[in-house]
């Protein structure tokens, strides 16, 4: 593989301890109760704005305040330390030992661009990819195919492995014509057996080898 791209949220990152956070004070501003984690891991996937719709029909609150509340969960998230954000265990190893081969990494994921460019600060791992790519930095967002490709750029399809954790992961690599590493771990809602990938991983030590084996089969 030349060209390795990663998803965030609950691929390298098990971020959801913070999105919840961040959602439960813009619902303690609006005078609502907090939502417990099963719940926010069940919003993730699409992007922070489906993310707060879905918080918005859980409470049934009027599509008249979407922007307004759209723009204070991101607001609150933005400002906020990722103290709760943690790597998987073994992320970092993966990410080095291929950075060190010379294997081009990304990260394509669904969470706005600046929040995940701070997440990646703040655990410093900003130094390993080349590019990153956020739910609003282009036009349209996964599972269309389109940010996946951009970050693939001119590097043939055959050579390129994305990682994810979602339906909307394996979804956009179909679309995309890419080879898909699932990881069972993270945030699926769906068994495995119904999420189309060609190879998976429940640890992130078993990774490398898991891809391995899949090339010389
Ligand atoms: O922000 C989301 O909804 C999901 O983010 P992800 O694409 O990194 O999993
Ligand atoms: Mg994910």
């Amino acid at each position: 593989m030349q060209t390795v791209i990663f998803d965030l949220d609950g691929t390298l990152v098990d971020s959801a301890p913070d999105i919840r956070a961040s959602v439960n004070k813009m619902l303690a501003e609006e005078g609502l109760p907090d939502l417990n984690l099963p719940t926010v891991i069940s919003f993730v996937g699409n992007g922070l704005p489906t993310l707060v719709r879905r918080v918005m029909a859980h409470f049934s609150i009027e599509d008249s305040q979407f922007s307004r509340l759209n723009a204070r969960v991101l607001a609150i998230y933005n400002a906020s330390t990722y103290e709760h954000t943690v790597m998987y265990y073994g992320v970092r190893e993966v990410l080095s030992i291929l950075h060190a081969k010379g294997v081009r990494l990304g990260v394509c994921t669904n969470k706005p661009e600046e929040p995940a460019r701070h997440v990646l600060d703040a655990l410093d791992l900003t130094q390993y990819f080349d590019v990153v790519v956020g739910g609003d930095t282009f036009e349209k967002r996964k599972p269309d195919p389109l940010p996946l490709l951009k970050v693939i750029g001119e590097t043939s399809l055959s050579d390129v492995l994305y990682v994810g954790d979602s339906e909307v992961d394996a979804e956009t690599a179909r679309r995309a014509g890419v080879t898909f590493a699932l990881f069972t771990e993270g945030y699926r809602k769906s068994p495995v057996e119904d999420m189309p990938h060609d190879m998976r991983f429940s640890e992130w030590r078993e990774f490398l080898s898991v891809v391995e084996a899949k090339k010389v089969e």
